[in-house]
């Protein structure tokens, strides 16, 4: 068996027009080019490799000498808009081809209707992740079919084009693609201009404005974490704009993470899961307010990393109430089980507690009221309250 490997987005995206000839000449990813693996160190020996999709589908077998294609993607918006070049050369023969990566305005309209002399058109979206500008990728696609229907007799093919950071190498990637699917012209547009009504109201209602965002609170236990939380949910739930989940640590350790101890890696676990429930949330444009002690700092980046790749601003807020403090309060008396050896690996007694360097803001909640010390989160959070 074959080790299995789930690669970026963006090299899922380079798999298929790999696969279907839409980067032909090239059928492999490369070593050195904009298309690549990437495998982890681990896999870096593995002469074989399955690829999967996120779910586990087996997509593809991978040598360094070729891909062998295990099964197409059958699943996601707009599906039956991927065509592959060959079918969309023979479906649309002689039509003059338009690759299309942001919404069309009236001038790319214009130029469009000047080139075509009478022939059919197809607009290729680029859908790849990273590609479309000021909209999604779903966004495009309707975009692009309000443009065909402006158009008359134009077909929107789509094709997972995908951004490598190389603004360069991705034009010359997006010519090569344009070339394979194109069975005539290709009519490169500019962009300039206002958008037609029809298109504007896409592109308007296509994500809401305003980005998901996960307040992330980490301190010892007892400093205030769960109180402080709950009084933000309150206040976001009070104005009544947006949705917002709690996920505090007991309550996941009760549910989501029910089962974990608190080893290091089971407290890894349990902020991963945290994290990714909240990049989810965030991709939807909701608020996240999770309150787990969250001790390591690698697996707090791990979150961040999660959220800002969904889309979503991270707060890191550090409820850095003393350990003195704390102990004091004893609410749930842990700490004097800790202390009396009846809790192993307890944070800040026997388990280690990594102060953060990439917070946000800092609350010492020590002789505050909480209201005080929500003022200070309220201050560095990206909404208005
Ligand atoms: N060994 C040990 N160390 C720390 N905390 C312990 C431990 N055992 C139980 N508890 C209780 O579990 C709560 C912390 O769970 P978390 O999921 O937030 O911890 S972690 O982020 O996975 O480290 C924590 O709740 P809070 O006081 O709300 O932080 C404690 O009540
Ligand atoms: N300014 C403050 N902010 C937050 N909690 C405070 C403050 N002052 C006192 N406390 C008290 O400290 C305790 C904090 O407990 P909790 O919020 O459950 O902490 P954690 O979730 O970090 O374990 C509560 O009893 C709370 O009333």
């Amino acid at each position: 068996m074959p080790a299995q490997f789930c690669p970026t987005p963006c090299a899922l995206d380079d798999l298929e027009l790999l696969l279907n000839g839409g980067f032909a000449p090239q059928t492999n990813f490369d070593d050195e080019g904009p298309i690549r693996l990437a495998l982890p160190a681990e896999l870096a020996d593995e002469a074989e490799i399955e690829i999967v999709d996120p779910e586990g589908l087996p997509l593809a077998t991978w040598t360094p000498g070729g891909l062998t294609p295990l099964s197409a993607p059958s699943y996601g918006p707009f599906r039956r808009l991927h065509l592959d070049p060959t079918s969309a050369r023979a479906q649309h023969a002689g039509a003059l081809t338009v690759p299309v990566a942001a919404a069309l305005t009236d001038d790319d309209l214009a130029a469009i209707q000047e080139a075509r002399e009478g022939r059919d058109v197809v607009l290729l979206a680029f859908v790849g992740s990273g590609t479309p500008q000021d909209i999604s990728p779903v966004g495009l696609v309707r975009a692009s079919l309000a443009a065909a229907e402006l158009l008359g007799n134009a077909y929107v093919v789509a094709a997972t084009l995908a951004a490598h950071g190389d603004p360069e190498a991705d034009h010359e990637l997006g010519q090569r693609v344009a070339a394979n699917y194109a069975s005539g012209d290709v009519l490169a547009v500019t962009g300039s201009g206002e958008l037609p009504i029809e298109i504007a109201g896409i592109v308007d209602t296509d994500q809401p404005e305003e980005p998901g965002v996960v307040v992330f609170f980490t301190g010892l236990s007892g400093s205030g974490k769960s109180t402080l939380a709950q009084a933000l949910l309150d206040l976001v739930l009070e104005a009544g704009q947006r949705t917002v989940t709690s996920l505090d640590g007991d309550v996941v350790r009760r549910n989501l993470s029910a089962g974990l101890t608190f080893s290091k890696a089971d407290r890894e676990t349990n902020i991963r899961r945290i994290g990714w429930v909240a990049a989810e949330i965030a991709r939807h444009r909701g608020i996240a307010i999770c309150s787990p002690i969250a001790p390591f700092d690698e697996t707090r980046q791990q979150v961040r990393a999660m959220v800002e790749a969904a889309g979503g601003e991270f707060v890191l807020v550090h409820v850095a109430t003393p350990l003195e403090e704390c102990e004091r309060r004893d609410r749930k008396g842990l700490y004097a089980k800790a202390r009396a050896g009846e809790i192993p690996e307890f944070t800040g007694i026997s388990s280690p507690y990594e102060e953060p360097t990439d917070a946000a803001v800092r609350v010492d909640t020590t002789g505050r009221t909480i209201e005080d010390a929500l003022g200070d989160v309220l201050a560095v959070l990206p909404f208005d309250l």
